[in-house]
Order: structure tokens, then C-alpha cells, then sequence
């Protein structure tokens, strides 16, 4: 039983290859430079339009001219995967692989074409480096993609891919010629036929899932940091402050506090001035490294702008803040003797008990005990009270 016509499926598999090889090559520039990988993804499709336009050519050229070309392309493409899947994922790309990969199908090819012809014998050999590359991909995919459905849509891809591969080479031992040839008629022929015809546009459409997905990840993240320093930003503070008072009226205890340090570096202008916008940038970045290696995990630091730091501490009542307010002085004061120009900060301290208290409120007390902190001689730490 014929169910489809090799060559229209072969000539559909190339367009659909050469049109995602585009796809990703003019996508590849409005992904972010972190987001590695996915011009290997293009290069593997486009080398497997040229293994397609190779089998095509079967009938009209020599196989011995075109098959070892066109198979071993076709494990160069699925390297290719392999190395922008590596790159996509940070893991070092694995050229020895594809390169052992391809002289495997290489040697195989030309042996079982010249020296022994045998047709079931090439499926074999061929079904064995391709198995390999798309279980690498299925491993990548496994071990370092986040569990999303994207990730899992692209997984199931590769799965399925990986275990088609399989289930051909076996076929091919314990069937024989005609069952795994795809120019014969047959049902598992033809599944195989439309399977790995599909398979390449496919496979691109689940990574380009998981790269949107890493995308938006990065531009989250990117609009609630300050990109100066890599701290939170007011946005991203204020998720942060929402997470921590919905954790506290979730508690529901009345005893539960959280504090907020408002910490403001005296006389930057002056930094700026003698030594320099862009020192005055390396200054308010080694600050915010400084702050943060004071604070807990749990606790959370922005930079709102300019030279004032915001920390945010859950769980905190005032003598502790009052603690790490200290802490954060200090640690100002003795990197005094660092390379860089040394600067104090004036710190505000206020506490919040009433998780029904707006955050706004809770800066403005912050900001009025820091006002008070510079008004009486600035590197000092000064708590919120309440107006007499
Ligand atoms: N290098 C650098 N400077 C900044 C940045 N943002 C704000 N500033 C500078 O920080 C300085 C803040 O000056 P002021 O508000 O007068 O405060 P100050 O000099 O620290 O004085 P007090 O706060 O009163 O102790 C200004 O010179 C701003 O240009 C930044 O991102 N990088």
C-alpha cells in the first residue's frame, strides 16, 4: 500500500527545512547575545536541505556519488543541532561527536554500498549515529530544560524522533530491505517517510517554544533590575515587597515584622566631580555588592536610582535592622582602603507591622529617618519615630 509519494514529501521536507533555516538565521538578531545557539540551529537546517537535494539527485547521479554525501549531511545537520542546542543550554559543544559521528556514517556508507552491498545493513549503520545525536538532544533537553511546556512540547519531538531512529535500525536487522526502505510501499515506510520529513521543521518550531520562553525570562528579569548595578529595581522591589506582605498576612501574627533600610551615600556628588562619572559608576556598584553581602538570602536590595539603596528585610524587628544597618556602615567604612574612592552612607530604619500598610508609606518613614540621618552629620543610622 502506497500512502504518500516519496519525492513530493522529500521536495516538502527541503522547503520546509530551507524556509525555518531563514526563520531562525533572521530571528537569531532579535534574540539577545546571551541566547547562544540558535544560528547553529539555522546552519543545521540548511545543511539538511543540501542532504535533501543529495537524495533527490538519486537516479540521476551515481549512488555511490550521492548516498554517503547526502546521509553523512544529514548527521552534520543533526550535529549541528546538537552543538546550537549546547550552546543554547551553556554546555561545551561536543565537535568531536559530530565529527566521529560523521566519519562513522561516512566509512559505513561506502562499505556497505561498494565493499558488501547491502541496503538493511546502511539503515543500520546509519540509524546508529543518528540515534546517538537525537538522544544527546532528548539528554540536553532533559537535564538542563526548565520544566515548561514548551520544553516538554520540544522534548516529545525529540523522544519520538529519537525513538523512530531506533526502531528503523532494529527493523532493518530483524526485517530486512522491505520493510525500512521508504521507496517501497508500506505502512511503517510511510510513517517513517512523513515522520522524518516532518521532523526538521518540527524540531525547530519546539526550540524556537524554548527560546521565546528563555526570552521572557531575560526581559523580565532585565525590567525589574537596574542595569547599573544588577540589583532589583524600584519595578522588581516592589514584586518583592508584594510577595513578603502577602507571606505576612498569610501568617497572620500580629508579633510579625518586616523593616526597610533606606541607605543614601554622602556626598557623591563630590565623587562624581573629582573623580569621575564613570568611577562614581564603579563606586555605586562595589556599594551594592558590599550591601548585599551583609544581607541574609531572604532579605532584598534595590537601587531606585541615583545613590540611595533600598534593603528590605522580612522577618525583622528593629533591633536586628537596626543590626544590619550597622553591619552595612561598617562594612562602608573599612573598604576605605580599597582602590576605589571611599564613601559613607546616612541610613533611614523604619518597620512594618500591619501588613495592611502601604509601601509608599513605608519609604516616606524611611526617607524621613535618613533625612534626619543627614541632618545631624550624615554616617549615621537614624530610626523612624513617630511624630510627638
Ligand atoms: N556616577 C553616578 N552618579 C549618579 C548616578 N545617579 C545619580 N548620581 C549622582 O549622585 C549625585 C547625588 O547628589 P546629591 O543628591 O546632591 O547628593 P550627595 O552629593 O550624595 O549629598 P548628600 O546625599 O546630601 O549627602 C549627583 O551628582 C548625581 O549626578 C549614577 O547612576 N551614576
Amino acid at each position: 500500500m502506497r500512502l504518500l509519494d516519496p519525492f513530493s514529501v522529500v521536495l516538502m521536507a527541503a522547503l520546509m527545512c530551507a524556509v525555518m533555516s531563514l526563520v531562525l538565521f533572521g530571528a537569531r538578531r532579535s534574540f539577545p547575545a546571551e541566547m547562544r545557539g540558535i544560528g547553529y540551529w539555522s546552519a543545521a537546517l540548511a545543511v539538511q536541505v543540501f542532504s535533501v537535494i543529495c537524495f533527490a539527485l538519486r537516479g540521476t547521479l551515481p549512488d555511490i556519488a550521492v548516498l554517503p554525501l547526502a546521509n553523512v549531511l544529514f548527521v552534520i545537520g543533526n550535529g549541528l543541532s546538537v552543538i546550537g542546542l549546547q550552546r543554547f543550554y551553556g554546555v561545551d559543544p561536543g565537535w568531536k561527536m559530530l565529527g566521529g559521528a560523521a566519519a562513522f556514517s561516512l566509512a559505513g556508507m561506502v562499505y556497505y554500498l561498494q565493499v558488501a552491498p547491502d541496503y538493511a545493513a546502511r539503515v543500520f549503520w546509519m540509524a546508529l549515529p543518528m540515534t546517538l545525536l537525537n538522544g544527546t538532544l532528548l539528554y540536553l533537553v532533559l537535564r538542563h530544560g526548565r520544566r515548561k511546556l514548551a520544553t516538554w512540547f520540544f522534548g516529545t519531538l525529540i523522544a519520538v524522533n529519537t525513538v523512530l531512529m531506533a526502531v528503523r535500525g532494529v527493523m532493518a536487522i530483524t526485517h530486512g530491505e522491505a520493510m525500512v526502505d521508504v521507496a517501497r510501499p508500506g505502512l511503517f515506510q510511510s510513517f517513517y517517510l512523513a515522520a522524518t520529513a516532518l521532523q526538521p521543521a518540527l524540531l525547530s518550531v519546539g526550540f524556537l517554544m524554548v527560546a521565546n520562553e528563555r526570552l521572557r525570562r531575560i526581559l523580565e528579569r532585565r525590567s525589574a533590575s537596574d542595569p547599573l548595578t544588577g540589583v532589583l529595581n524600584r519595578r522588581g522591589f516592589g514584586d518583592a515587597y508584594a510577595r513578603e506582605v502577602a507571606r505576612m498576612a498569610r501568617m497572620r501574627q500580629r508579633s510579625r515584622s518586616l523593616a526597610l533600610l533606606s541607605v543614601d551615600l554622602d556626598f557623591f556628588k563630590k565623587i562624581n566631580d573629582r573623580f569621575g562619572h564613570a568611577e562614581g559608576d564603579r563606586v555605586l556598584v562595589s556599594v551594592a555588592q558590599m550591601i548585599g553581602s551583609a544581607l541574609r538570602e531572604s532579605d532584598v536590595l534595590a537601587r531606585f536610582g541615583g545613590e540611595e539603596f533600598i534593603v528590605l528585610l522580612p522577618d525583622t524587628d528593629l533591633k536586628r535592622a537596626l543590626a544590619v544597618a550597622l553591619r552595612v556602615q561598617r562594612l562602608l567604612r573599612d573598604a576605605s582602603a580599597g582602590d576605589l574612592p571611599s564613601c559613607t552612607a546616612s541610613i533611614g530604619v523604619a518597620v512594618q507591622t500591619d501588613a495592611d500598610e502601604e509601601l509608599d508609606a513605608l519609604l516616606c518613614r524611611a526617607d524621613e529617618a535618613l533625612y534626619r540621618a543627614k541632618e545631624n552629620g550624615r554616617d549615621r543610622i537614624e530610626t523612624w519615630r513617630a511624630a510627638a
